[in-house]
């Protein structure tokens, strides 16, 4: 069957277990919002619509990872293939900001050179139970130079602001080869495998969600 897309890009989700990750996919993805938590097991990949730009049809695939320490050998297996990271904390857990450093050496050891990281402080309507400032988090962005943006999956503040943010920064850090593509036959493409994974739990493990969230 003709693919659908002309290239797809992996954007995966770090943090603490319990920071938001699978429900700022999920606020994204489907426009819905879940108060429980399920732990990720693994990671578990979606799909978004193909999105056109520049004259290429651009799929994205977004994989949840675990936040959970047992699961981090699996995770770790998803960032060679990433072209773009958010690094998430939440804002009521000075504990999941403070282990931001340990998620960023992760990337800087297993992700590929040249991957795309913004940082998100999510849970940002939890105001009362605040122990990380704004600023805080503007401050470690900028140690980092990555993009900084405070979310929340529960009211819907800033989560496409983000998302495209990154997939912008995926496109322009893949620019050449975008261009060359551009002028190609498009079913050559290898930019990113190019595979179907619609509804899939990705890799080797499943989730023990039942929904996205
Ligand atoms: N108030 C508030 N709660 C949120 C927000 N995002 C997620 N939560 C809640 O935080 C809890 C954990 O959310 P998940 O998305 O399952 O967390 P996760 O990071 O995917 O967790 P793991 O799969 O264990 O790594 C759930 O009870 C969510 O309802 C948010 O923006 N605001």
């Amino acid at each position: 069957m003709a693919k659908q897309y002309d290239v797809l890009f992996r954007l995966l989700l770090i943090g603490d277990s319990g920071v938001g990750k699978t429900c700022l996919l999920c606020r994204f993805t489907d426009n819905e919002f879940h108060s429980s938590h399920i732990s990720t097991i693994g990671a578990v990949a979606k799909m978004r619509n193909v999105v056109e730009t520049s004259g290429l049809k651009l799929r994205l695939c977004k994989v949840d990872t675990a936040g959970q320490e047992r699961y981090q050998t699996i995770t770790k297996q998803y960032y060679r293939r990433a072209q773009g990271i958010f690094l998430v904390y939440d804002i009521s857990s000075e504990r999941s900001y403070q282990h931001i450093m340990k998620w960023v050496s992760d990337v800087d050891e297993y992700a590929p050179e040249g991957v795309q990281k913004i940082l998100i402080g999510n849970k940002a309507d939890e105001e009362q139970k605040r122990q990380v400032g704004r600023e805080q988090g503007q401050q470690l962005a900028k140690e980092y130079g990555m993009d900084f943006y405070e979310t929340s999956a529960c009211t819907n503040l800033n989560i496409k602001e983000s998302f495209t943010r990154l997939t912008e920064l995926v496109l322009q850090a893949h620019r050449k080869e975008l261009e060359g593509l551009q002028t190609r036959a498009s079913n050559e493409l290898t930019l990113a495998e190019l595979e179907e994974e619609e509804g899939k739990p990705e890799g080797p493990a499943n989730s023990s969600k039942t929904c996205w969230c």
